[in-house]
């Protein structure tokens, strides 16, 4: 079976049932006709003649879901009375809210949170601006900035068509981290104008997270804000991904005996990912790494107007090997996908070294189906959270922004995102470490506990704290 994109798998078809004519067993026949599988019914009314139920059915995309009302139609005595989709469902009115910590009930209490009592904290942080950090949500608040230019792999869908992602990214920094996030997307592609937005925003926030901004705009875009604003920056796309791709490298690898300085890696995509992890893995000891975009592997005796594919090709490729993908794949221990999906076909795959390691990291569809590539891999992952060995970077922001706030760092630096690498991959035990265990679940409470110790203890180390360290420990 494909890979479907997950935004449709489970429908909920809401029917009206005449008790007389029908039964609950004609309905699931009828669905299990059509090859749908029924994971839930509820009863949402009942009256002697007819009930109203929910049946959650799990169907393979949309066209299989009209076989269902269908099929459902021909049914004597059922009424379809609407076909809702539990992804779309989740989404009704947006995913996060903001809530007060304290109730406001009188007089009393307005004056204090609110003016004339509000105006005397004003004036304390006008006469010392680090008291923003006690005295309002900058401590403890960041902002997800997006364009809408790179979303997941769904490409430039612009700021409105982003926000949902946003929302998630903003909801998975509170869920995982206790981390407030603001998603703000903007309608510009301008680069000195996001660059103008944002630091024209900054004040309000402990940390800006740069999120699906297309490359190589995103680069510049990073760059000129770590140099211009004292609070992290910090492009998720590129670094976290970067980080957790390390991280489950470092894992497996234990596992097929090899060495980052032997091995020859093939990184598909080069954009703000495919950069990233890259540099990532040569300062982590890869010698052998050969990018490939869509006109084929990147090389030093080729000239590029992409000043990053520029710099890139002097750092990577020595051995210059040209060619595309299945060309240049031939002998690859270790596959890493960013780019699209469905790019990598089982004969590439067979014609990697022994014991190939594919990370297929493309969203929302993969590089390849985990299902066709697994009898040829040794260790397989996707960034998607339906499989195992889920390489996405949620397991680092969380984690690398909570480190970074409350030690109160300026910035994320690399001793930070390799000490992060290190911490997500010590969370696999080498007892519990196989083939289908190289990187731990996001659900895994220690992931973020240890992300941030190790992320507070590499900010003291390079000097980027700037809280006393007793005070982050509390914290
Ligand atoms: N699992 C994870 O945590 C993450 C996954 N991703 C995924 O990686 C992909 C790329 O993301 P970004 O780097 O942010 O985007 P980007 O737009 O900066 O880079 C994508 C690169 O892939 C290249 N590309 C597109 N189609 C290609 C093909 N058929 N063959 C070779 N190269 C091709 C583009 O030319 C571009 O250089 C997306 O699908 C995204 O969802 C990105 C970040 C994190
Ligand atoms: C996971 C993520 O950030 C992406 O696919 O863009
Ligand atoms: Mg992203």
């Amino acid at each position: 079976m494909s890979v479907t994109s997950g935004a449709s798998t489970y429908m909920i078809f809401r029917l009206q049932i005449d008790k007389e004519l029908t039964s609950l067993g004609d309905i699931a026949a009828a669905i299990e006709r059509t090859s749908g599988d029924i994971v839930g019914i509820d009863v949402i009314s009942s009256s002697r003649a007819s009930t109203v139920r929910d049946i959650t059915v799990n169907v393979s995309d949309q066209a299989h879901s009209k076989l269902i009302v269908e099929s459902l139609q021909k049914l004597q005595g059922v009424k379809v009375i609407h076909v809702s989709d539990r992804t779309f469902l989740v989404h009704l009115g947006g995913k996060i809210e903001i809530t007060s910590k304290i109730p406001v009930k009188n007089r009393d209490d307005l004056s204090r949170v609110y003016t004339p009592g509000v105006a005397q904290v004003c004036t304390a942080i006008a006469e010392q601006p680090n008291k923003a950090y006690s005295l309002t949500i900058k401590r403890n608040t960041i902002a997800v900035v997006s364009d809408g230019t790179a979303v997941l792999g769904l490409g430039d869908i612009g700021p409105m068509a982003a926000m949902p992602v946003m929302e998630g990214k903003a909801m998975l920094f509170k869920e995982f981290a206790g981390v407030d996030a603001f998603p703000i997307c903007l309608d510009t592609k301008d680069t000195d104008e996001i660059i103008r937005i944002v630091k024209a925003i900054a004040p309000a926030f402990g940390g800006i997270n740069l999120e699906d901004i297309s490359s190589p705009r995103c680069f510049e875009i990073e760059e000129r804000l770590k140099r211009e604003l004292d609070i992290p920056v910090f492009h998720d796309d590129q670094h976290g991904t970067a980080v957790v791709i390390l991280a489950g490298l470092l894992n497996a690898l234990k596992i097929t005996g090899k060495q980052m300085s032997d091995i020859k890696v093939v990184v598909n995509g080069i954009g703000a990912a495919g950069i990233a992890c890259s540099k990532m893995l040569l300062a982590a000891g890869v010698r052998n790494l050969i990018g490939v975009d869509r006109e084929g592997a990147i090389h030093r005796n080729k000239h590029y107007d992409n000043p990053h594919w520029t710099a890139f090709a002097q750092l990577t490729n020595p051995n210059l090997e040209t060619g595309s993908l299945p060309e240049v794949i031939k002998d690859a221990d270790v596959f890493i996908g960013v780019s699209a999906p469905n790019i990598l076909k089982v004969d590439d795959v067979q014609s990697m070294a022994k014991d190939p390691i594919v990370f297929a990291m493309a969203n929302p569809i993969p590089e390849i189906d985990p299902e066709l590539a697994e009898p040829y891999v040794r260790v397989m992952a996707t960034g998607r959270s339906d499989k195992p060995n889920q390489i996405n970077n949620v397991l680092c922001f969380p984690g690398i922004f909570r480190g970074a706030l409350d030690c109160r760092a300026s910035e994320i630096n690399e001793a930070m995102k390799l000490a992060a690498a290190q911490a997500i991959a010590s969370v696999v035990t080498d007892e519990e470490l196989n083939e289908t265990y190289i990187i731990p679940s996001v659900f895994n409470q220690k992931v973020v506990e240890k992300v941030r110790e190790a992320v507070i203890e590499a900010a003291y180390r390079t000097g980027v704290a700037r809280k006393r360290l007793r005070d982050s420990n509390k914290e």
